[in-house]
């Protein structure tokens, strides 16, 4: 049975080599367009990185299915099946990247018969490579990562985002989840504008706890398995199975943790990644899915 290991060495090289091209536009002017709000934002980059890692693997496993953010903006289907499928962010944090806020990461995961093989998460800006592979632990540059363990909820750093989203029904059940997690008490709520980061930082034990409503499975699916191999819990807001495509995600230090933020966090209506975006109404009206 293979182990995927010559898929995750690529994986990783064309990472840092798209890293060059997310760098040398860094500190640079950007063309900015607008995607699913006035705060969704993509560029020039954004594009041209998701051409350059999807050709480099096309190129060397033709067989191989992809799931890009990019892709699927362009009307692309978000449909995982079986096959050996990349899911590719090519530069998660766009927000930050075009206001030169220092965390933006490639993210790429993969997966066979549904089942996350590995996950690599590169910020670009602080030359910091999160990976995991199943069964094989998670790393940081070569530093086995274990998450905190914490039990406690009250004693946590919860790291969250506010999200593309500025229809008043997310905003106000993301501002008052916020409140309510602040009234538990936790340590501290913190956001870097980028959720495969914040997400990877559960995995180092620098943060106990990450939960997000709203975001895509390409923001995730990566850092996801490198918050399990490195002894987190990953679950739905609603205490169920983590499911890629629901838009909604706790990943935590402990089942405890997990399970007290998914008693007070409450999400809102999100059209799931692989619903046929023309046959389904969702958001606070029942606007068509955005
Ligand atoms: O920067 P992208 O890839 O668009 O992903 C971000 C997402 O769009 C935002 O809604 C989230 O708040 C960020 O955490 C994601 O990183
Ligand atoms: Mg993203
Ligand atoms: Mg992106």
């Amino acid at each position: 049975m293979s182990d995927w290991t010559d898929c995750l060495d690529f994986g990783v090289s064309i990472a840092k080599q798209a890293s060059e091209t997310v760098l040398a536009a860094f500190l640079l002017q950007k063309e900015v367009q607008l995607k699913s709000s006035p705060a969704d934002l993509v560029t020039e980059t954004d594009q041209r990185v998701e051409r350059i890692l999807i050709s480099a693997i096309r190129a060397r496993f033709p067989l191989h299915r992809f799931i890009g953010e990019e892709s699927v903006a362009a009307g692309e289907p978000c449909v995982l099946t079986d096959e050996p499928t990349w899911i590719i962010d090519p530069i998660d944090g766009t927000v930050n990247f075009v206001h030169r806020f220092p965390f933006v990461a490639i993210s790429i995961a993969f997966t066979v018969n549904k089942q996350t093989e590995f996950g690599i998460v590169y910020s670009c800006v602080e030359d910091k490579l999160f990976h995991a592979q199943r069964g094989r632990g998670a790393f940081l540059n070569g530093e086995k990562l274990q998450a905190s363990g914490q039990e406690d909820v009250s004693k946590c750093v919860v790291v969250t985002e506010i999200g593309a989203e500025r229809d008043d029904l997310a905003l106000s059940t993301m501002t008052s989840n916020i409140l309510r997690l602040l009234q538990l008490p936790v340590h501290g709520v913190r956001a870097l504008g980028t959720a495969a980061v914040d997400m990877c930082h559960v995995a180092t034990g620098g943060a106990d706890a990450y939960y997000h409503i709203g975001m895509h499975c390409w923001d995730i699916a990566a850092s996801a398995i490198i918050v399990q191999e490195a002894g987190g819990v990953v679950m739905d807001t609603d205490g169920s199975d983590f499911d890629m495509m629901s838009r909604r995600v706790i990943a935590a230090s402990s089942t405890s943790v997990a399970n007290s933020i998914a008693q007070v966090v409450q999400a809102f209506p999100c059209r799931r990644d692989d619903e046929d975006p023309t046959r389904c109404v969702c958001g606070a009206a029942g606007v068509k899915g955005v």
